[in-house]
């Protein structure tokens, strides 16, 4: 971040993870958290003051997993718009995953995703490299040379990478240079071409093709083993079910010196699959929402460490691609906005994590899996300013209107919801302000 003339002065603000003898302001100048008591010292400086008495500060938000659309579904969001909305949901760097159009599967395209968010300046987008050329499972991408534009995760996500033989010698490739594959975990064959939802109790009932829980923790007991295999990284995305945890639980037991983490959505963390009753193709989504008993593991894993972090899966989609029959919509729903409230709704208020968990989930975590080392980092002096103020108790009614996503699929509209955050600082640069 370069200089600056204008000092941000945040007081009476409680830092998460602070240590007992540092007070509650915060001063930033030039990108970096300072000694408060220099505010105001410097007479050619201007001096903001946010009055955060009752406000929670925490490291800024990172999201490990977003869909921007751009290039090529600029109709559905940008960079732009999808950091603005990230910068809304107390986010300071999200992750670009690389099922655009063309595919971010080139050095070239990669530097051309961080080059956008950087015009954009609204918190650091980070590119996600594809695994496989154009997403098509066959053959792998140019690891290597994303790697050298400082690609450090590689996903073929919206697909699995399904052929053992790919999984196990991308997860070898990237090793050398720290990578991890993170992994849309589901078995294409038993998906299948046609399925819309989770196979069960309600897709019999709504006569819709489901595909079965199976699909999912089968793909991740295989990649288990290739990463203890390997001794690489694998990260599993959107973890949904109650066997997917069993699986990853006793993985990680199994496999301790093995690098594994998993993320799961704040969808999958509350929402459940009789909500497709209505056939409303907001409720869309890959994985399906699925049955209580699973988000009820989910919740308990991501309490328990288990699973390690949250992240949006924020998937816009132009209205005419989502407006139609139930089958034939596509999958996704927006989240970047509303993340932080859905996860305090589901685990600070149902009392199973508290807000040292929760930063560790939504922060900590998900910027080391990432290996962004100037992200998710304590709140002192010298760290860089990059922070979150969250009202801890304020709640709003979500209007799927009123979004800087370009996107409406919001499956939370009309729903009261905790609304944490209150402002957003990237880098030392106000990126949100209520
Ligand atoms: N989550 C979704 O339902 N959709 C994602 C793809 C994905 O995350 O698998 C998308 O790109 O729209
Ligand atoms: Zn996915
Ligand atoms: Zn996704």
């Amino acid at each position: 971040m370069g200089e600056t003339t204008t000092d941000l002065l945040i007081t009476g603000a409680t830092r998460v993870g602070g240590l007992a003898d540092e007070g509650g302001d915060l001063l930033v100048r030039d990108g970096v958290l300072l000694d408060p008591a220099e505010a105001g010292r410097d007479g050619s400086r201007e001096l903001v003051r946010i009055d955060a008495d009752g406000l929670l500060a925490v490291p800024g938000l990172v999201d490990l997993h977003c869909h921007l659309r751009e290039p090529g579904r600029e109709d559905a969001e940008t960079v732009a718009t999808g950091a603005a909305a990230a910068a809304r949901g107390g986010f300071t760097a999200v992750l670009a995953m690389a099922n655009t159009v063309p595919v971010t599967d080139t050095a070239e395209a990669a530097r051309h995703v961080r080059a956008l968010g950087e015009q954009a300046g609204l918190g650091a987008v980070v590119p996600i490299g594809a695994v496989s050329k154009g997403l098509d499972g066959q053959e792998l991408a140019e690891l290597g040379l994303m790697a050298r534009t400082g690609v450090r995760v590689f996903s073929d996500d919206g697909h699995c990478v399904s052929d053992a033989r790919l999984m196990r010698r991308a997860l070898e490739y990237v090793r050398a240079f720290d990578g991890v594959i993170a992994q849309h975990a589901q078995d294409p064959r038993l998906a299948g071409p046609d399925a819309c939802c989770h196979e069960g109790e309600v897709s019999g009932r709504l006569g819709l093709a489901g595909w079965p829980a199976a699909a999912e923790s089968t793909i991740i007991a295989r990649d288990v083993q290739l990463a203890a295999l390997t001794r690489s990284r694998l990260h599993v995305c959107h973890v949904s079910t109650a066997e997917s945890v069993e699986v990853l639980r006793w993985a990680k037991q199994r496999y301790p010196q093995a690098d594994i983490t998993a993320e799961v959505t704040p969808h999958h963390l509350l929402l459940t699959t009789d909500l497709l009753a209505g056939y409303d193709p907001t409720f869309k989504v890959n994985p399906p929402l699925r049955p209580a008993e699973d988000v009820e593991a989910v919740r308990a894993a991501l309490a328990d460490g288990t699973i390690d972090a949250v992240a949006t899966d924020h998937a816009p989609h132009a209205r005419h691609d989502k407006e139609h029959a139930f089958a034939d919509a596509a999958f996704g729903m927006v989240g970047l906005e509303t993340a932080l409230g859905v996860v305090v709704e589901t685990m600070v208020r149902t009392g199973l994590a508290d807000w040292e968990r929760v930063v560790e989930a939504t922060s900590t975590t998900p910027a080391r899996i990432a290996r962004l080392t100037d992200q998710g980092r304590r709140l002192a002096v010298g760290a860089p300013a990059t922070l979150t103020l969250v009202d801890p108790t304020a709640r709003a009614v979500v209007d799927a209107a009123d979004t800087r996503s370009l996107s409406r699929n919001n499956p939370w509209h009309g729903r009261e919801l905790p609304d944490p955050v209150v402002a957003t600082v990237a880098a030392g640069r106000l990126t949100y302000r209520r």
